[in-house]
Formats: C-alpha cells, structure tokens, sequence
C-alpha cells in the first residue's frame, strides 16, 4: 500500500504534545515525569492541597490544572476514585482517556466511552508518592491494556503508542481476565507477603535475633510489604472476589504442603519443589530483538473492536506484540492493523488470526 493510500493514526506532531495526570502520586507522578523527560508537555492535577505546586517544583510537570485540548490523560489515583476521574476527563478533555489503576473489572463496565480504554502498569516500588517518581519506572515493565467491543481502535492504537514511548511491553486482556490474573500474581503475593511479615514480627517476640537473621530470600518474599499500605484497601474492595478465590487455592496449596512434611513424604516433596523451581527459572521476560520480528498485516473489518480483538488473541497465545499501528484507509471507515511480533510466534499468531476469521499477511523484516 502506498503512502498516498492510506493516513497513519501516528503522523508526525506539528507541536509540542500535551498530556493531563489526575492524581500526582507514585504513579502519576512517574508518568508525569517520564513524558516530560521524552518531550511532552505535561499539567497535572491533585486534590491533595499543596501537590500540584510541589509537582512543578520538582520538575515532574509544567502546570496545575488540566489542559482541555491534551492528546492524553492518565487518571492515577486510587482504584474507588477512578471511574468518577475519568469521567470528568472525558467531559473536561478531548483527547483520549485511560486510568492506571490495579482493578479493571468496575471502571471498564462505567466507562464505555470510545475515547478510553483502561490500563495497568504492572510496575511500582516501595518509594511513596511523588518522592518516589521515577522516569523510567515502566521502562521494560508490561503495560496491560484492557479493550472491551465498544473500544475505538484509533484509542487503543493512541494509548499503546504513549505507554510505548514510556518504554513498556503492552498486553492486552479482558478486564475480567485481567482481575483474575493480577489476583494471583500481584494482589495475592502482597497479602501473602504481610501475612509472612507477620508471622515473623510475632515470632520476633520469642526469638530476639529472629529479624536480623532473615536472609534473602525472606527479604525477597517480603519487599512489597513495604509498600504503601493505603492503595491496597480498594484493590482487596474492588477484586475482593478473584482475591478470596486466589486466596483458597494459596490456603488449599499451603494445606498439601503441610500434609506432604508431616508425612516425611520426600518424593512429593521433591516433586513439588523440582517443579516450582523449573516454573520460576522459565518465567517469561522481554525477549523480542529486532532482527527476530515480523510484520502481521491484517484488514480490520467495518466494526467496533476488531483491533482489540487482534491485540488480546496476541495475549491469550502468548505472542508478544513489539508494536501496534492502525493505519486507516483513506476510503471508507476500514483500516489495516499493522503489527510486529517475533518471528517465532508467527505461526501460531497466523493460525489463531485465520481462525477467527482475519486475513493476515506476513512479512520477514531484514
Ligand atoms: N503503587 C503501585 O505500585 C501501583 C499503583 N497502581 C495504581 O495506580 C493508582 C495510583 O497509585 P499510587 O500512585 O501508588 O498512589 P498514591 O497514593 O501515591 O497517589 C495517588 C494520588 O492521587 C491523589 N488523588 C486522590 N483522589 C484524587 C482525585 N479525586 N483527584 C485528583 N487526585 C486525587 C492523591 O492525593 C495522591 O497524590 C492506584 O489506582 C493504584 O491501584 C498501579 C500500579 C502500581
Ligand atoms: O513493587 C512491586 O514489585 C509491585 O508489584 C508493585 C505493584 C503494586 C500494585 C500494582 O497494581 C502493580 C505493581
């Protein structure tokens, strides 16, 4: 297709990009940050009194306030807060809208504007709010992305772009997979991690020297117990369902444990162990190198969603997308998802797209 055919949704900027940050936390604030550092305009807004000023004090944003005309808004506070945040930047801005916070289900569900699409970094640290922005928090982080039917392919495409230029991995999941999924590998293991703090405070009572013997690995366990506690008690309010649920399969697997050292039973205990250890040592990290890519071509058809649906089928077969661009046609409404994934993964990615009814074509990059 040539240049004359078709308008890219990520021409060139003519002026200086704006983005708006509700909520100038550890998050906001690390977002705020990062934009700037990469060019962008940045207005931030906090209800916290004396936040906004201490923001453009430390050079984490250029103004108070939001900009109406901002090409993007971030909503980073806390999860209760967000839906009502959204909406008044939907309503207060024209450019497209998403939200960091941990819980996807309940803001997806209350904003089905086209203009937004919900979004999770999973990144963080133990550093508390603004002291602890950081520029290149998402730097190598994934960034999930959570596309409903009624999302805006040209949304989507805009979001992916900038949370790309912060230098995460984006991945799409369904809100609701999305809650299940952060349940066992986020909110769970923070729970788990105070309870074991815990566990070795009390214990600290009867054995003095208890805490200073802890080791790394208990270190380890024990890092996001440091965290601060507050953003938590919406998380546990708003996912409590997939967090009990994750919970009993902790307290079932914990149980089995146990039952395997009172019985001295060696084979299942090595068993157990032989298998965690090859789980953790196969954890999956970033892994695309630019000689290994491919370009997936594919048309999307005259409906709500379909780039969504391209971008979460990626995430539901593991295929890691380097970069994601819709590019529009210029007649019609139609448009071309053009998409870059490890050579690897192509086959199964063709496979999967044809399977569902998509036309890809597939080119090597040299
Ligand atoms: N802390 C972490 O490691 C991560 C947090 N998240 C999510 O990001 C969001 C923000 O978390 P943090 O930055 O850690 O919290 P934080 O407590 O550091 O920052 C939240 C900020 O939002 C402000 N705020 C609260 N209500 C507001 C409102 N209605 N309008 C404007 N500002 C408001 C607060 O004054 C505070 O400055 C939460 O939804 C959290 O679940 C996501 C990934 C990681
Ligand atoms: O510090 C860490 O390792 C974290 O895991 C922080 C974190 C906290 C909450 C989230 O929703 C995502 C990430």
């Amino acid at each position: 297709m040539g240049p004359d055919a078709a308008t890219s949704v990520r021409s060139a900027p003519v002026t200086q990009r704006t983005a708006n940050v509700i909520g100038l936390g550890l998050i906001g604030g690390s977002i705020a940050i990062g934009l700037r550092q990469r060019g962008w305009r940045v207005h931030g807004d906090d209800t916290r009194p004396g936040t906004e000023t201490r923001a453009v004090e430390l050079g984490v944003i250029d103004a108070g306030g939001l900009a109406p005309d901002a090409d993007i808004t971030f909503v980073a506070v806390p999860v209760l807060a967000v839906a009502d945040q959204v909406g008044r930047a939907l309503r207060e801005t024209k450019g497209v809208v998403t939200d960091v916070g941990s819980v996807k289900s309940m803001v997806s569900e209350q904003c089905d504007d086209p203009r937004f699409v919900g979004s999770h970094p999973m990144a963080g640290s133990e550093l508390d709010g603004l002291d602890g922005a950081d520029p290149e928090m998402f730097n190598g982080a994934v960034w999930v992305v959570t596309p409903v039917p009624t999302t805006d392919d040209v949304t989507l495409a805009k979001i992916t772009g900038v949370l790309r230029e912060l230098g995460a991995e984006v991945v799409a999941l369904s809100p609701d997979r999305h809650d299940q999924v952060v349940a066992v590998v986020s909110h769970v293991p923070h729970l788990t991690a105070a309870t074991l703090m815990r566990l070795a405070v009390d214990r600290a009572e009867e054995h003095a020297p208890l805490l200073r013997l802890a080791a790394g690995g208990f270190r380890d366990m024990t890092r996001i117990a440091s965290g601060r506690p507050d953003i938590w008690l919406d998380i546990c309010a708003e996912n409590r369902t997939a967090i009990i649920a994750a919970l009993d399969e902790l307290i079932t697997g914990l149980a089995s444990m146990r039952e395997t050292v009172a019985a001295d039973d060696r084979d299942a205990l090595l068993a157990a162990l032989t298998g965690a250890r090859e789980a953790r040592t196969n954890l999956p990290g970033r892994v695309v190198h630019p000689e290994e890519l491919v370009e997936v071509r594919i048309r999307i058809p005259d409906r709500a969603g379909a780039a969504a649906e391209v971008f979460t089928l990626a995430a539901d077969l593991g295929v890691n997308i380097a970069n994601f661009e819709v590019v529009h046609l210029a007649e019609g409404n139609r448009g071309v998802a053009v998409v870059l994934i490890d050579a690897a993964s192509s086959d199964v990615f063709k496979g999967g797209l044809i399977a569902r009814g998509f036309k890809p074509s597939i080119t090597a990059l040299t």
